[in-house]
């Protein structure tokens, strides 16, 4: 049986998000095995490339990603590796927002603010607010928390519970906090997920420091 997806796209794929994965890892965000990244490689039906399971994050090849479908089964039999733990909740994001990337990792200050404000965090005036698409000034900013669990299903439907789909004037918040555990952010493209991730971690980070 053939693979869905060409491995010219799946190297094109890993080859992006391995570089990421070395790039957050150098942040301190992806110690160990933590973290996992992925880039949709099909829309209809849903396909993504995502990290592969238990692999050191500094020192990701082209070669360490994995088909998974919209539920973040594996997708190609041709491939036994386990693909991330979490490409269900990946996949799931990507289903309900329309990102073409999603990236998890386990920087500290989510962790931190998601224990210090387990109803989700409120930002506002702060000038890097403009960097995930919102207003500077004079309009709070809310990053949702849910609570951790090991079945993405059960985090799937909490992160249904948070999201708020975006509405004329105001844009999606495109980023979650898992309480103890980590943050996703997501994008329309690497870049735009990248983004969203670094200025995300930026304002917790900025939060924590300042709000006891
Ligand atoms: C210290 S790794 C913890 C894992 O359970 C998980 O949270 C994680 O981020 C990495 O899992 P993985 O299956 O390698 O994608
Ligand atoms: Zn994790």
């Amino acid at each position: 049986m053939t693979a869905p997806v060409s491995p010219e796209t799946m190297t094109e794929a890993g080859r992006a998000l391995a570089a990421e994965s070395a790039r957050f890892a150098g942040f301190g965000w992806m110690r160990g095995t933590g973290g996992n990244l992925s880039v949709v490689v099909q829309r209809d039906p849903l396909l993504l490339a995502v990290t592969a399971s238990g692999l050191d994050k500094s020192e990701l090849s082209e070669r360490d990603v994995v088909l998974v479908d919209a539920a973040g089964r594996p997708a190609d039999p041709s491939d036994p590796r386990p693909p991330s733990a979490e490409a269900g909740l990946h996949a799931h994001i990507a289903a309900r927002t329309g990102a073409r990337a999603v990236f998890h990792v386990h920087a500290i200050d989510s962790v931190i603010a998601g224990h210090r404000w387990p109803q989700g965090v409120d930002i506002r005036d702060l000038e890097m607010l403009k960097g995930i698409g919102h207003p500077a000034h004079d309009v709070t900013v809310r990053v949702p928390v849910i609570p951790n669990h090991q079945d993405m299903a059960v985090e799937a439907a909490r992160f249904d519970e948070v999201y708020r789909d975006p509405v004329p004037g105001v844009p999606e918040v495109p980023a979650l906090i898992v309480a103890g555990h980590g943050m996703y952010a997501w994008g329309d493209s690497v870049m735009a997920a990248r983004r969203h991730l670094e200025i995300t971690e930026w304002l917790l980070r900025y939060l924590v420091a300042v709000e006891r």
